[in-house]
């Protein structure tokens, strides 16, 4: 993998490229991640702020590229939709395991199992003070950013629900998350999906994502032809021929292009 010291374009050459977008408006289609992209991180999933311009932002950015805009987020489709209400955009949730595109929504449900499965976990993260489960439907997030300490403990535990999850589910790494999520799609997927039906049929991908399960969506846009760009300081290894370097920074882009 290519590490972001190589990465082509910096923030200035990056910014440069993406302004660039509107004078093909009908040859690019954005692929957007939502925390830690479009969104600042924050010490909790339910503490994120939506800037008050954004969704407008996207909107209009979205009626330029002809509709060819998708939100592709670990969280779950109802939970984006609530971030940017009223507006419904085109949206993989839970890592690409649901869908809404123009064949219609797909969605996924947890199994009897897979309840039983974050009882017990969430039952278990009591013994874990700071450590905060997120139950997404048929995907389940354990998060250690208010308790560091617990990292290494929540990674040996998450393995063992993995297994006992079995081969539907798949084990997602993440910023101070440890994730179960539906194995049967990953965030490259879900752009394949919306390549199949238009607005997103023929066109060349923009993917911004700043995480490890953007990875996947990076390497769907490389293969492509397309924009590659990895978001936040220098650090984890990445397939990204772009970076950006602030969440603030990608909102400036998605502002300048929506004006
Ligand atoms: O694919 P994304 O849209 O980036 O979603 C990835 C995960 O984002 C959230 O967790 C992350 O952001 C939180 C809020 O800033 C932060 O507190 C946490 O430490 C981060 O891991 C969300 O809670 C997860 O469900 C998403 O999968
Ligand atoms: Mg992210």
């Amino acid at each position: 993998m290519q590490s972001l010291e190589n990465a082509v374009q910096d923030d200035d050459a990056t910014q440069e490229m993406l302004s660039l977008v509107l004078e093909e408006p009908d040859h690019w289609a954005m692929f957007l991640d939502i925390d830690g992209t479009l969104l600042n991180l924050a010490p909790t999933p339910d503490a994120i702020e939506v800037p008050e311009a954004l969704p407008g932002q996207l909107h209009r950015l979205s009626n330029k590229l002809g509709g060819a805009l998708a939100l592709v987020t670990g969280r779950s489709l109802a939970y984006a939709d609530e971030l940017f209400k009223p507006f419904a955009f085109p949206t993989a949730g839970l890592h690409g395991a649901e869908i809404r595109n123009a064949a219609g929504m797909q969605t996924i449900e947890a199994t009897p199992e897979f309840q039983a499965l974050k009882h017990a976990l969430t039952a278990e993260a009591e013994h874990y003070p700071g450590v905060l489960i997120e139950d997404k439907g048929a995907a389940v997030a354990a998060h250690y950013r208010l308790a560091p300490e617990y990292e290494k403990v929540l990674e040996e535990r998450m393995h063992h629900y993995a297994e006992v999850a079995g081969s539907n589910w798949a084990l997602q790494l993440g910023k101070m998350v440890f994730e179960l999520r539906p194995a049967r799609s990953s965030k490259g997927d879900a752009l394949e999906r919306f390549f199949q039906s238009d607005p997103f049929k023929n066109r060349s991908p923009i993917t911004i994502g700043d995480d490890l399960t953007d990875e996947s969506m990076f390497a769907i846009a490389n293969a492509r032809g397309g924009l590659s760009v990895r978001v936040g300081a220098i650090g984890a290894p990445s397939c990204a021929t772009s970076r950006l370097s602030s969440s603030a920074l990608v909102r400036n882009v998605i502002a300048a292009l929506a004006a």
